[in-house]
């Protein structure tokens, strides 16, 4: 048998009580696409830090090559041929490509856009050098951060999440490249909560849960149950079935509007309507950056139209044009923004704190100070309702999991009891067992008679939980589609712009 390209042994990492890695065994084989699996906090991203040497084991031992294999800095890791590109992209937006991949490749700029240019033949990574970054889709910046992990020559790159920020048809050109790359050697470590693609591309799958390892399976000899029961130690619940509603009344309502931000970066909107009714879920489809970010701005109240425009947003029947953030939520309306660090939560404030940033009308805030007892007891509940793993509710929402700090700020804002709850990318990050508790909990609040309008990328995630679907390209937004009677074909179509202008749906 060949020897493993990468093989760790016992390796155990701890933050404080908190044993995020415990006595991990991993052997990566060379020229394989290798998943780790595992719900959020299983470890997965403290595990893909130490192979990278953004961290360092407490204990263990790491052979690469046939050598042992202690790392200081990623700079090292890249260095010894490990590269990683992370979920979030790390590019200067006012910068070409080749100026950004020359900040951390040497050579000069022909010489290098040359490369770009070779490389992109070479794996399916076309990208212009010269482009300025701003101008690119998600999926051609991410092609960038390829390429340029590509510069250093790795035998091993680490992908978190690749797909999650990725339009359908991109996945598949991804595919196609991380499939090349196998084949001219290189090993990848795939860090995706989607069992199918992982069915579909990767060789080996390691689970971890809680830490540990349970084991590494080919995952093609395995269903995509069998895969998630062996992520979360049970089955996963049925889908709960969406009641059929009378026809309710109309909760959020926007009239023909048009928005040019001042950013010179944003989307400009153009003759968005929609309607959202009482006991109805409607689904925004779309790739991020066509107007999702200025939709949502406007929807909560962050951002305002121009004076002369004040009459195109309704919420319960209310002109809300002249409203902030804080009276729009104070007439039934709810938020989960999706930068949820930052936006969602305060990362160095404890979660009761964060409780209060959006609960405080639920008697938290007393004559100007805060009811503690009253608080701690919300966030309580919302940790156990919830199942947000974290060491309490004086935990630091920073030092929470991706997915869990999700499913708090889910939590909370579905416990305001809303008549109008929006929800931008509501299960990104979450693990499937937890994406599919929040997907069932939206829907029963949509049984209740609650509006709930949902900003996602994933189609699956709409067909699931969406009475209708709305597509927004280029800052426009396609007539509504009854769900039922829509192909995903159909909305990818209007995703990539592929039907002619869309018509204007009827205010
Ligand atoms: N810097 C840190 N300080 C304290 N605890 C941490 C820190 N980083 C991770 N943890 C904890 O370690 C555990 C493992 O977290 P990790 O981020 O590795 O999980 P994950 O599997 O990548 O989860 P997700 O899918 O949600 O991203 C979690 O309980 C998390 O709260």
């Amino acid at each position: 048998m060949t020897p493993p390209l990468l093989s760790l042994r016992g390796i155990s990492k701890s933050y404080g009580q908190t044993r995020a890695n415990q006595a991990i065994d991993l052997d990566v084989a060379p020229q394989s696409i290798h998943a780790i699996l595992g719900e959020n906090g299983a470890g997965k991203s403290t595990l893909m830090k130490l192979i990278y040497g953004v961290e360092q084991p407490d204990e263990g031992t790491v052979v690469w090559n046939g050598e042992p294999l202690s790392l200081a800095s990623p700079a090292e890791a890249r260095r010894r041929g490990i590269g990683m590109v992370f979920q979030h992209f790390s590019l200067f937006e006012t910068l070409t490509v080749v100026e950004n991949i020359q900040l951390v490749v040497p050579g000069g700029k022909t010489e290098l856009a040359g490369r770009i240019r070779t490389l992109g033949q070479d794996f399916g990574l076309e990208v212009d050098p010269l482009a300025d970054v701003h101008a690119l889709s998600v999926g051609e910046r991410q092609r960038v951060e390829i390429i340029r992990c590509l510069m250093t020559d790795p035998k091993l790159l680490i992908l978190d999440e690749p797909t999650s920020v990725l339009p359908p048809q991109a996945v598949k050109t991804l595919f196609d490249t991380l499939r090349r790359l196998r084949d001219r050697g290189v090993s990848i470590l795939f860090i995706s909560h989607k069992l199918e693609e992982i069915r579909t591309i990767c060789d080996q799958a390691t689970i971890l849960r809680g830490g540990h390892v349970i084991g590494t399976v080919d995952p093609r000899d395995h269903d995509a149950h069998d895969l998630a029961r062996m992520m979360i130690g049970r089955d996963m619940p049925d889908v709960m079935p969406a009641l059929a509603m009378p026809e309710g009344e109309k909760r959020l309502e926007i009239i023909g509007m048009d928005y040019t931000p001042d950013d010179p970066f944003a989307t400009p909107l153009s003759g968005i309507s929609l309607t959202v009714r009482s006991g109805e879920i409607l689904g925004i489809a779309g790739i991020s950056g066509n107007g999702q970010g200025e939709l949502a701005a406007l929807i909560s109240g962050e951002a305002m139209l121009p004076k002369e425009q004040r009459d195109r947003i309704y919420m319960m029947g209310r002109d809300v044009g002249t409203l902030d953030a804080a009276a729009r939520r104070r007439s039934g309306f709810a938020f989960v923004p999706e930068d949820r660090l930052g936006r969602g939560a305060v990362p160095e404030m404890s979660l009761v704190l964060n409780t209060v940033l959006t609960a405080h009308p639920f008697d938290l805030v007393r004559r100007g100070l805060i009811n503690s007892a009253g608080a701690t007891a919300f966030t309580s509940e919302c940790i156990r309702q919830h199942d947000v793993r974290a060491s309490g509710p004086d935990a630091e929402a920073g030092s929470l999991s991706g997915g869990n700090l999700q499913k708090f700020i889910v939590g909370r804002e579905m416990m305001l009891s809303p008549k109008l709850l929006f929800v931008a990318q509501p299960t990104w990050g979450v693990d499937i067992g937890a994406a599919s508790a929040i997907r069932r909990r939206l829907i029963a609040l949509r049984n209740l008679g609650v509006a709930i309008l949902v900003i996602s990328e994933e189609l699956e995630e709409l067909f699931e939980l969406s009475d209708f679907i709305q597509v927004l390209h280029h800052g426009m937004l396609s007539p509504p589609l009854v769900t039922r009677d829509t192909r995903p074909e159909d909305i990818g179509r209007y995703m990539i712009g592929a039907h002619a202008s869309p018509e204007k749906v009827p205010a």
